[in-house]
C-alpha cells in the first residue's frame, strides 16, 4: 500500500519518517499528474505547493489550526491528505471533488470564492475573532506571489501589521509567476528577498555548520535565523514587509520540506502575525509543466501524461478576440490594452507581441485595471479592458463612479461570460448583465457569434462618451448565425408564420433561440426571433415588436434577477405593451461545478425546454378561447386571453 493511503487526516503525516515524506510527495505528484491530465484543472500550482502543503499540515492542526488558500486552485494537496483521496478521481467532475476547497467536503476547507487576493481578509477576520473568543487556534493563509498584487491583500496586511494578538501566519508562496511571471514593483522586491547571494550564501553556510552539530545545531540555526534579521538587514534591501511592522521568515526553500517546517514553526512560536516567504516552482517535479514557458501548466486542458503534450483544442471565442482585437490596434492607435495578469487567457497575447507599448498587464488588479482605464482615456486612448466577467464584479465601482460617470470611453470585454461550469459557483460569468444593469450611460454588447463579436467590438471601440461591454461566454463559438432582416437595432434571425412569438435571444443564446423557433413552427405556432446585439439599453424596436406578438421569449446566458429579460419586461411595462413575458435564464443560485453543456441542460437553458414551456404557456390558453378573443386564425394574441383571467 502506498503512502498516501495510509493518510487518512493531516495528523498521521506526523508518523511518517522523513523517507516516508519523500515518497508520499512522489505519490502525491504522480497522483496530481494522471488525475488532472484526464479530469483537467490546476496542475502547475498543485505541483508547487506538495511538500509547503505537507509542512503546514505537520506544523500546524487543521481544522482548529483554520487553513486558508488564497484563489483555492493550488488546494489539491490539501484535499489529499484530509481524507479526500479516495474521491480524487472525481476532481472537477459533476458531484464529485471540486477544483477549489469546499465546506461541503470537508470540515477542513473554509474559503470556497476562486476570486484571488482575498484571503488575508479572511485570515485577519479568523485571527481576530480567535483572539477576542480566546480560542487558541492559528490562522495559516497561503497566498500566492501573483494574488499579492491584489489590492484587497494590502488593505489586509494594513490591518493585520496593527493586530499583534492575531495568531495569524501568512505563507507567501513565491512562484514568481501568476499564469506569466508576476509584474510590478512587488515582484521586484519579492525578487530581491528570493535571490539576493550574499544572504543566501551566508545563511547556507550557518545553516550547513550549524545543522551539523547534532542536537544543538538546527536549534542554534533557528534561533540565528531569528536573529536573522539583522543580518539580512545588513545583506537585502529593509524587507518589504518589516517596513509594514510584520515580522518575516524566510525565504525559505518551500521545496525542502524540513526547511519549510522549521520555518513554520518558527513562526507559529511567534504567536503574532507574521509572514513566511517559501520559494516555490510552479509544476515542480513534472518537467512538461516546469518546461511550460507560457504558464507552466497553470491550467492545462486534457493532456499526455507522458510527454506532456495537451490535446488539441478547437478555436473558442477568445480566439476571435484576440484577432479582432489587433486588427483594431491597426487601425486605431488610440487604442490600448489592458489584461489583469491573465494575458493569454483574455486572448492579448498577440496584441501584446505587436503592440507591446500599448499593452499592460496590471497584475492581479481588476479595480485598478478600471480606473487606470479610465485615467488613460481621459488622457486621450481608448482602453479595452480584457478579464473574465465574474472577476469584473470586483471592479463595480470603478466601473460606476470612474469610467461611467466621467462617461469615459473604455471597452471592457467579458471573456466567460455566462455558465462556464468547471470552476464552480465563483467563476461563473452570470452576474454582469444584471449588475452592469444599473450603470448611467454604460452599454451592452452581447454577439451571437465570432462574425458579430468582430462588429461588436469595432462598434464598441468607437464610442468615446462612455462604457462599453462586449462579453461572450467559454468554449467554442456556434456557427455564424446570419440575419434575414434588421428592425431598429436587433437582427431578425427568423420570421416564421403569424406573429404569435418574439423570441429575443441575447448573445450567445441567439443559436439557442433559432432552435427554439424551429421547434414551435413545427408545432404550428409563428415566431420571430430577434438579436438585440446592444441588449443595453433596450432597443426601442423591441416595443413595436413586442407589441405585435402574443408571448415574448426572452433568453440569456446570465442570471435572470435584473437580467436582460427582466430589463426588458420592465420597458416593456414602461411602454405599456401587455403583451406576456417569459424570462429564461440562469437561475439567480449559485451553481455547482459540472460541465457548461450539463448545466444548461439542468437549468432549462436548452432550445428543447424553452421550446416546450412555451408550447405548455401556449396550450394552457387553448388556441380557440385565444380564437375567441380575436376571432382570428389559430395563435393570436396572447395578450387577450391574459386578460379574460
Ligand atoms: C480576482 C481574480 N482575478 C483573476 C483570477 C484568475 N487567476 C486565477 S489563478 C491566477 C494566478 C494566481 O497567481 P498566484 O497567486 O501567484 O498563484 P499560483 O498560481 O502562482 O500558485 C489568476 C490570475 C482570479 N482567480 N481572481
Ligand atoms: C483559478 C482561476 O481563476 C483561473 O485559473 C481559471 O480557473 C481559469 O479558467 P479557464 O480554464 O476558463 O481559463
Ligand atoms: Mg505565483
Amino acid at each position: 500500500m502506498g503512502h498516501l493511503e495510509a493518510v487518512t487526516g493531516p495528523r498521521d503525516l506526523r508518523d511518517l519518517s522523513d523517507e516516508q515524506l519523500d515518497l508520499l510527495a512522489a505519490e502525491i505528484r504522480d497522483l496530481l499528474i494522471r488525475t488532472v491530465a484526464t479530469n483537467t484543472g490546476h496542475l502547475g500550482p498543485n505541483l508547487g505547493v506538495v511538500e509547503l502543503t505537507l509542512a503546514i499540515h505537520r506544523v500546524f492542526d487543521s481544522p482548529r489550526d483554520r487553513v486558508v488558500f488564497d484563489t483555492g486552485h493550488q488546494a489539491y494537496v490539501h484535499k489529499l491528505v484530509t481524507g479526500r483521496r479516495e474521491q480524487f478521481g472525481t476532481l472537477r467532475r459533476e458531484g464529485g471533488l471540486s477544483g477549489y476547497p469546499s465546506q461541503a467536503e470537508s470540515d477542513h476547507d473554509i474559503v470556497e470564492n476562486s476570486h484571488a487576493s482575498t484571503a488575508l481578509s479572511y485570515a485577519d477576520g479568523l485571527a481576530k475573532a480567535y483572539a477576542i473568543r480566546g480560542e487558541d487556534r492559528h490562522v495559516v493563509a497561503v497566498i500566492g506571489d501573483g494574488a499579492l498584487t491584489g489590492g484587497m491583500a494590502w488593505e489586509a496586511l494594513n490591518n493585520i501589521a496593527i493586530n499583534p494578538q492575531s495568531r495569524l501566519v501568512i505563507v507567501v508562496n513565491d512562484n514568481g509567476r501568476s499564469y506569466t511571471p508576476t509584474i510590478g514593483g512587488l515582484a521586484t522586491a519579492l525578487a530581491t528577498l528570493r535571490t539576493d547571494p550574499s544572504y543566501e550564501r551566508v545563511l547556507e553556510v550557518v545553516k550547513r555548520r550549524l545543522n551539523a552539530v547534532p542536537g544543538v545545531g538546527s536549534a542554534a540555526y533557528d534561533a540565528l535565523h531569528a536573529v536573522k534579521k539583522g543580518l539580512k538587514d545588513a545583506l537585502a534591501p529593509q524587507g518589504l514587509f518589516e517596513d509594514l511592522g510584520l515580522k518575516y521568515v524566510g525565504p525559505v526553500d518551500g521545496h525542502d520540506r524540513v526547511a519549510t517546517e522549521k520555518a513554520l514553526a518558527q513562526a507559529k512560536r511567534f504567536g503574532g502575525p507574521v509572514i513566511v516567504h517559501a520559494i516555490t516552482r510552479k509544476g515542480y517535479g513534472y518537467d512538461p509543466a516546469e518546461r511550460h514557458e507560457a504558464d507552466q501548466f497553470h491550467a492545462p486542458g486534457p493532456f499526455d501524461v507522458q510527454t506532456g503534450a495537451e490535446k488539441p483544442k478547437g478555436r473558442i471565442w477568445t480566439d476571435h478576440f484576440a484577432e479582432a482585437i489587433v486588427e483594431v490596434g491597426e487601425r486605431r492607435p488610440d487604442v490600448v490594452a489592458i489584461t489583469a495578469a491573465m494575458m493569454h487567457p483574455v486572448g492579448l497575447d498577440t496584441f501584446a507581441a505587436r503592440f507591446p507599448e500599448r499593452t499592460f498587464d496590471v497584475g492581479i488588479a481588476e479595480q485598478h485595471a478600471a480606473t487606470s482605464a479610465a485615467g488613460l482615456a481621459m488622457g486621450g486612448m481608448h482602453p479595452v479592458v480584457a478579464v473574465y466577467a465574474t472577476f469584473l464584479n470586483r471592479a463595480f465601482d470603478q466601473v460606476l463612479m470612474d469610467c461611467a460617470l466621467h462617461r469615459c470611453g473604455v471597452t471592457f470585454v467579458l471573456d466567460r461570460s455566462g455558465v462556464t461550469g468547471d470552476d464552480g459557483a465563483s467563476h461563473n460569468g452570470m452576474w454582469d448583465m444584471s449588475v452592469l444593469q444599473v450603470v448611467p450611460g454604460l452599454r451592452i454588447a452581447a454577439p451571437r457569434d465570432a462574425t458579430r463579436l468582430r462588429e461588436l467590438l469595432d462598434e464598441a471601440v468607437d464610442v468615446a462618451d462612455a462604457p462599453t461591454v462586449v462579453r461572450f461566454p467559454k468554449g467554442p463559438p456556434p456557427e455564424d448565425v446570419p440575419a434575414v432582416d434588421r428592425v431598429g437595432g436587433c437582427d431578425v434571425l427568423v420570421r416564421s408564420g403569424t406573429r404569435d412569438v418574439l423570441v429575443v435571444a441575447h448573445g450567445a443564446m441567439g443559436t439557442t433561440g433559432v432552435e427554439v423557433a424551429e421547434r414551435l413552427t413545427a408545432q404550428g405556432i409563428g415566431v420571430t426571433v430577434v438579436d438585440p446585439r446592444w441588449v443595453k439599453p433596450v432597443d426601442e424596436a423591441l416595443v413595436g415588436l413586442a407589441r405585435e406578438h402574443r408571448l415574448v421569449v426572452s433568453i440569456e446566458d446570465n442570471g435572470v434577477v435584473g437580467g436582460c429579460g427582466a430589463t426588458l419586461l420592465q420597458t416593456l411595462v414602461a411602454a405599456g405593451v401587455e403583451t406576456p413575458v417569459r424570462i429564461h435564464g440562469i437561475p439567480q443560485e449559485f451553481l455547482d461545478h459540472a460541465k457548461r453543456a450539463a448545466i444548461l441542460e439542468r437549468i432549462g437553458l436548452t432550445a428543447q425546454s424553452i421550446a416546450r414551456e412555451v408550447v405548455e404557456h401556449v396550450s394552457t390558453r387553448g388556441t380557440d378561447q385565444v380564437d375567441d378573443v380575436t376571432g382570428e386564425g389559430p395563435g393570436r394574441s396572447l395578450v387577450d386571453a391574459d386578460r379574460q383571467r
